[in-house]
C-alpha cells in the first residue's frame, strides 16, 4: 500500500486524513510511527508558517515527504481567537473539553447572529527535492450555544454547519470530510500530489 506521513500527534486530524486519503489507496501515517519522540514547536505567526515549520522538520529528519496541517478555529466575535491558539486556548494540557468550556464562556452573552466563525486549515507539503507548497482550506459555521455530537475532535460538537444543518460532531468522518476546512484544503493539494506520486 502506499504511504503518506503526516507530521502530527493529533489523534482526531489523523482519522480525518485517513477518511480522506484512504479511499485514495494511501495507508496513513503519523508522529506516533515515524519519530515518536519529535516535539516540534510551532512558533510562527500564521497557519501557513506552523504547517511548514512542522512538515519541513519531519521531512528533513526522514529525507521524505511529508505533509503537516495546522488549523484552527477562528471567531468572529472574539476578534479571531483561539486562531493558531486553538489546541492550546484553555492551557497547555490541550484539553479540547476545556477549550469548549472557554469558548462558551466568552460567548455567553452573544446572540446567535454574531456567533460566526470558521476553522481555517493549511496543509504544508515539504519534500527534499522539491519546492515546499501550501494550500488553505475553510468552512464556515455558527458557534453553537451547547454541544451536541460524539464524532471528530475539538470543538466539532459546538460548530454548527449551516449547509449540513448540523453540528460538525454530528457528520460521518466522511461527511466531514466532503465539507471541512481539512477536505477543502486536500482537494487543493490533490493536483500537487497526483504529481508527485
Ligand atoms: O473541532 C475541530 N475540528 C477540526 O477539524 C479542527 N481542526 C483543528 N481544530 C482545532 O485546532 C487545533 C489545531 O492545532 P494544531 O494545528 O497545532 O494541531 P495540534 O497541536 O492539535 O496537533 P499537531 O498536528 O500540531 O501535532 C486542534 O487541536 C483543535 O483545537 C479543530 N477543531
Ligand atoms: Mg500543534
Amino acid at each position: 500500500m502506499k504511504k503518506i506521513i503526516i507530521a502530527t500527534k493529533n489523534k482526531g486530524k489523523a482519522k480525518d486524513f485517513e477518511a480522506l486519503f484512504g479511499p485514495l489507496g494511501y495507508d496513513v501515517l503519523t508522529l506516533h510511527d515515524v519519530a515518536d519522540d519529535m516535539d516540534v514547536e510551532e512558533t510562527g505567526t500564521t497557519f501557513e508558517e506552523n504547517a511548514l515549520i512542522k512538515a519541513t522538520a519531519l521531512s528533513e529528519r526522514l529525507q521524505t515527504m511529508v505533509i503537516a496541517d495546522d488549523s484552527g478555529l477562528e471567531i468572529d466575535a472574539l476578534d479571531g481567537r483561539p486562531g493558531i491558539y486553538s489546541a492550546r486556548y484553555a492551557g497547555e494540557a490541550k484539553s479540547d473539553e476545556a477549550n469548549i468550556d472557554k469558548v462558551l464562556e466568552e460567548l455567553v452573552n452573544v446572540e446567535e447572529l454574531n456567533r460566526t466563525a470558521r476553522f481555517v486549515c493549511a496543509i504544508a507539503i515539504a519534500s527534499p527535492n522539491l519546492e515546499s507548497v501550501t494550500v488553505r482550506g475553510t468552512c464556515e459555521g455558527i458557534i453553537a450555544k451547547e454541544r451536541k455530537g460524539t464524532n471528530g475532535f475539538g470543538y466539532d460538537p459546538i460548530f454548527y454547519v449551516p449547509s449540513e444543518n448540523k453540528m460538525m460532531a454530528e457528520l460521518s468522518a466522511e461527511e466531514k470530510g466532503a465539507i471541512s476546512h481539512r477536505g477543502n484544503a486536500i482537494k487543493k493539494l490533490s493536483e500537487h500530489i497526483a504529481k508527485l506520486f
